[in-house]
């Protein structure tokens, strides 16, 4: 049997009562034995699992409710019998079976003796990882351990270890050769039987194991959809009704909420072509993402680092016709007051990003108008605060719609990118102006502490891929606010530990720079060596900053198998790292993305080809960003603090 088999099981199994499961335990050692599965009874661990009611408090008189002892015990972890757990595992299950396949069921022609090698490299490097833990290894060790196993097998890597001498490859790999003859009893004849024996017998697990999958895939989706009046749950069942997400593909304006928009107030009814817009209205001013704008009005407007000063509407017929119908539409609409920017979206990869028009230039109570010409576009409202809701709306040709005051706070708007849609579209813009308010007096410094109300900070490093965020999606987080900056490398992310002290969420999203590219001074790393760079610096700064949660992205596929074979063996080692650790948490947005149902495999979302890095489609990054905010959420609660508090006390 391949050795990887041999260590990839854990069982669990449920009773009511302890007794029975006692029973259970040696009868499956010996079931198991026959199967040539070794159960180790020593490390079997029996815990009870329940929710403890409101009431119920421990000696201390804390309540018991969300600390109940299973939670942090160490092999169910806190996380049994969430959505989430369930599908980390999965996930883990299915790298599991793909390396399997690769190695075991596919890779004829690699020799059985590499094949060990191999086995033996993970299981090296999971002893690395636990020396790691206990800090017991210095960086220069761990650098040695990495080059050790780079040496071991990957072609690709040793290509990059270029700075090791022949006399230290030969010693290394003399060493590697004792050590495997000490630690592997290669008997080749054996080992190639039960490996046929495995094969004859895996297609079925494999094939079972997918069953079980499907099942608890559709058995998520039934308990998030289910609603009170779906007959198939007993009464007196108690699931909880979900609020209901609209589905972002399908445009629903029937249910866009009145503070929103009144949509489609006015078919314009005007014989005004895009054509003639072109032609009459200079729109030559650059703006950014593709834009192109023109700005009339008799008062200025900023937004940004974008400054517009006072110009006349210019006197054409397109713009009177237009003035025209404004004034029938709103009986208040006056161009003295009301300014225009006009906005040409030259085709569909033009876009404006998610944002609000809340510049106090802008009347508390002013409608925002919009008026459109052209190519039809998708504007997209998402909800800036509570559940999440977002809704698309189409924008025809010769449609005038307007939001309310109200719709700006509450909510964001983004003109959607089309990359396959080769029209233009212009649009008219309305607000009504007033005179910003007047600077009061800087107030003076504050050299005390903060005030006790003030917003604790998220810190989001970043690369490219999910630069993009809007920040404010962070404003879900009560109290908090998020500052995003961008890093390339997590061997830069050193620059940024001052900011750490007073960051109560550091949020890392980097990696595959450090994985792909290779740079002077920059070395190429593997899944392993950057795992175990990542995480003797996560456990340092853990322990240093013990008020602050680190949340670490997983790193997303590409469209690349080498490369991704690195990424999961990188995400494989830092989800378990990040369980032995308290304050730091493994969020997994690969399995999110897939989870989701957008796509199976996460290169069908990646946006467009480009080199090795990896672009996702705007679907996908706002999965991955709701992720990353559901774990800044779930990490501003206060007893998760407290937790830690307890937990260095101890340690
Ligand atoms: O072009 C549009 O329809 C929207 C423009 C917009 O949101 C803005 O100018 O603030
Ligand atoms: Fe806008």
């Amino acid at each position: 049997m391949p050795l990887e088999s041999e260590y990839a099981d854990d069982v669990d199994f449920l009773g009511e009562d302890e007794q029975t499961l006692k029973h259970i335990l040696p009868v499956s050692t010996s079931v198991f034995n026959e199967w040539s599965l070794k159960v180790n009874e020593q490390k079997t661990e029996f815990v009870k699992v329940n929710i403890a009611g409101n009431e119920e408090t421990d000696s201390n008189g804390v309540k018991d409710t969300g600390n109940e002892p299973w939670r942090s015990s160490k092999l169910l972890g806190p996380l049994l019998c969430s959505t989430k757990d369930i599908f980390q595992h999965i996930h883990l299950g299915n790298i599991t079976f793909a390396n399997f396949k690769k190695m075991w069921l596919q890779g004829k022609r690699i020799s059985l003796c590499r094949r060990i090698q191999k086995i033996s490299s993970n299981i090296s490097s999971k002893t690395c990882l636990e020396l790691l833990i206990d800090d017991k290894l210095s960086l220069e060790q761990i650098q040695h351990e990495a080059n050790y196993l780079s040496s071991l097998g990957h072609g690709r890597i040793a290509r990059v270890k270029d700075t090791l001498t022949p006399q230290t490859r030969n010693h290394i790999v003399n060493d590697v050769r004792a050590k495997l003859a000490n630690s592997v009893c290669i008997d080749y004849q054996a080992a190639e039987q039960s490996h046929q024996l495995t094969l004859n017998n895996f297609s079925y697990l494999i094939e079972q194991a997918q069953k079980e999958v499907d099942k608890l895939v559709n058995l998520n989706t039934a308990a998030k959809n289910w609603s009170p009046d779906t007959p198939d749950f007993g009464a007196g069942d108690s699931i909880p009704p979900q609020e209901s997400t609209p589905d972002p593909h399908h445009p629903d304006t029937d249910k866009l909420p009145e503070t929103v928009c009144d949509f489609d107030v006015e078919s314009f009814d005007t014989t005004i072509s895009i054509t003639q817009v072109l032609n009459q209205i200079p729109i030559t001013e650059h703006s950014s993402c593709g834009r192109k704008v023109a700005y009339f009005g008799a008062k200025g407007y900023n937004y940004g680092n974008v400054n517009h000063p006072p110009k006349d509407y210019p006197n054409c017929e397109v713009m009177n016709q237009i003035l025209h119908k404004m004034r029938d539409v709103d009986p208040n609409f006056n161009k003295d007051d009301f300014s225009c920017l006009v906005t040409l979206y030259p085709d569909g990869r033009a876009t404006i990003p998610a944002h609000s028009d809340d510049e106090n230039q802008i009347h508390p109570d002013s409608k925002i108008w919009t008026l459109s010409f052209g190519a039809t576009r998708v504007i997209e409202f998402v909800r800036r605060t509570g559940v999440l809701q977002e809704f698309r709306v189409p924008l025809h040709n010769g449609q005038l719609f307007s939001m309310t005051a109200k719709s700006q706070s509450d909510w964001s708007h983004e003109l959607l990118y089309e990359p396959n849609l080769p029209d233009p579209r212009v649009s008219f813009t309305f607000r009504h102006i007033v005179d910003p308010p007047a600077k009061s007096p800087a107030p003076p410094m504050l050299t005390s502490a903060p005030k006790p109300g003030r917003k604790q900070k998220i810190l989001f490093l970043t690369d490219s891929v999910l630069y993009s965020t809007p920040e404010f999606l962070f404003d879900r987080v009560p109290n908090h606010r998020c500052i995003k900056k961008r890093n390339y490398y997590f061997a830069d992310v050193p620059k940024f530990e001052p900011d750490f002290i007073n960051s109560q969420i550091v949020l890392l999203s980097l990696g595959i720079n450090d994985l792909s590219t290779c740079s002077p001074g920059r070395p190429q790393k593997s899944g392993e060596e950057l795992a175990a760079w990542v995480s003797h610096h996560l456990n340092s700064y853990c322990k240093k900053y013990r008020n602050t949660v680190f949340l670490v992205n997983s790193i997303l596929h590409t469209r690349h198998s080498w490369l991704n074979s690195e990424i999961d063996t990188y995400n494989q080692v830092m989800y378990l790292f990040a369980q032995s650790i308290p304050n730091l948490q493994f969020v997994d947005s690969h399995t999110a993305i897939t989870r989701h149902g957008i796509a199976r495999r996460i290169d069908f979302v990646l946006d467009r080809y480009d080199g090795r890095g990896t672009h996702l489609t705007l679907d996908a990054k706002k999965i991955v960003a709701r992720e990353l905010v559901a774990a800044c959420q779930s990490h501003a609660s206060s007893s998760k603090s407290q937790m830690m508090k307890m937990y260095y006390r101890n340690t």
